[in-house]
């Protein structure tokens, strides 16, 4: 335990300038302010290997932070909090217990005390804008240490920018990390899931229905001309990219659309779509194969829609951000776009940074996204006793409340 890990433990109280003071003076020193509780006791006890767990001192400050403490030592707290956010201390490294700072104060019931929390987040959005900044100009880093910071914040967030998965012990040709892994992938429809053969990874599990459900009234707002008359368009077009156990294209059906295109690319799923009936309705198109290699096409006939809903597995972020070009480019100026939205969601703190950051994204695209905050199903909590993880590998949610996002362009 060094001297800086020590004052993040806020022994002595109350909490005033003097820590503001002291902090400044160990990291003007030199002392990183990523140095880990971890790297110190090795030091200290001459051990030269590199730790695998790094309790920070923005940890330390979550863990203990008196829960009873008054406005202005709040205040310091929150100071303390931004200068070692602004001399590099990650967000998103992991301690002991695989808890990132943010995680902490959510387990210790601070998530809403003071910015402590929406200081960490914000420092996440801004983490992630610039580390795709620093991925675009092929930026080159003089000190090593910078590269190695930078280096294990991209652990984790390249974990993140999945749309559907993220956990850290998948190689990354794993059918949920890998595209083209994953449509060599056998496929298997179980009782109330979509998974993979051999690893039982969940890609689509029946207690997403009522999260289906919005998507699907989302699509059909699209199809409504003008709010006060309720005119609706007098032909409802809609694309749903992803069948998967075909819970959102069975209620779109319901809904009657004048056509209703499904872009679906594994070869097991096309073949349940076969086997139900889908490329036998009157008013369906498959557009068989990635979506990738379908929606040029689609701009090119000058085909619109109402509604596009995407929800896919095995992509990442940056998929989804190639997504939006043809998004602007496919729906009506009334349409409205919405996906399942599971970026980050095995990690309360990383789900709430990719609801930011795909608030800024969309808006560069001219798109305004609404969320609309709804409480998921205690079953899909892994603390409960019976979860709906119980027969899969691996989980993909791990958060309380769900984001559902509406995006239309802006000015409509
Ligand atoms: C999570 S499931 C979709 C579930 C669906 N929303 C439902 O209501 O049942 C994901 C689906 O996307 C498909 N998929 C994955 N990547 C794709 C891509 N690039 N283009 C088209 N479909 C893709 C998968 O094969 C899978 O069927």
């Amino acid at each position: 335990m060094s001297d800086l890990h020590d004052l993040c433990r806020f022994s002595t109280r109350p909490i005033d300038e003097s820590y503001i003071t002291q902090l400044h003076h160990y990291l003007k020193s030199g002392i990183p302010a990523t140095y880990t509780v971890e790297e110190a006791a090795n030091y200290i006890n001459g051990i030269e290997e590199t730790p695998s767990t790094t309790t920070t001192p923005l940890h330390l400050i979550c863990m203990n932070v008196p829960l009873g403490c008054t406005d202005e030592e709040l205040e310091i707290v929150e100071k303390m909090i931004e200068i070692l956010l602004e001399y590099g201390a990650g967000w998103c490294f992991t301690d002991v217990n695989n808890e990132t700072p943010g995680c902490i104060l959510i387990r210790r019931g601070l998530k809403h005390v003071g910015k402590l929390y929406s200081q960490i987040v914000d420092a996440g959005v801004r983490a992630e804008l610039l580390l795709r900044k620093v991925s675009d100009y092929d930026v080159e880093f003089i000190d090593p240490e910078d590269v190695e910071a930078q280096q294990n914040e991209t652990v984790e967030s390249e974990v993140v920018v999945e749309s559907k998965d993220s956990e850290i012990d998948d190689a990354p040709d794993a059918p949920s990390q890998n595209q083209q892994s994953y449509l060599n992938t056998k496929l298997e429809y179980v009782d109330d899931a979509l998974v993979t053969k051999d690893r039982k990874d969940g890609v689509m599990m029946a207690w997403e229905s009522d999260l289906m459900k919005l998507g699907c009234d989302s699509l059909f707002k699209g199809a409504i001309l003008d709010g006060d008359t309720k005119e609706m368009d007098s032909e409802i077009v809609v694309l749903n990219i992803g069948f998967g156990m075909g819970i959102i294209d069975t209620m779109i059906q319901h809904q009657h659309p004048t056509k209703h295109y499904i872009c679906e690319a594994h070869p097991d799923v096309l073949k349940k779509l076969k086997d139900d009936g889908w490329y036998e309705k009157p008013n369906v198109v498959i557009l068989e194969g990635r979506w990738q290699d379908n929606l040029d096409e689609l701009l090119s006939q000058g085909v619109f829609f109402n509604g596009i809903y995407y929800d896919t597995f095995s992509e990442h972020y940056q998929d989804m951000l190639e997504l939006f070009d043809f998004v602007v480019g496919l729906l009506k100026p009334h349409g409205v776009f919405s996906f399942f939205n599971g970026l980050g969601a095995d990690r309360e703190v990383i789900y709430e940074v990719y609801k930011q950051l795909v608030e800024i994204d969309l808006k560069t695209y001219g798109l305004d996204v609404k969320f609309t905050e709804v409480e998921v199903p205690e079953s899909t909590l892994k603390s409960n006793d019976k979860s709906v993880w119980d027969d899969v590998k691996r989980s993909y949610w791990s958060c309380p409340v769900y984001y559902h996002p509406e995006a239309r362009f802006i000015d409509i």
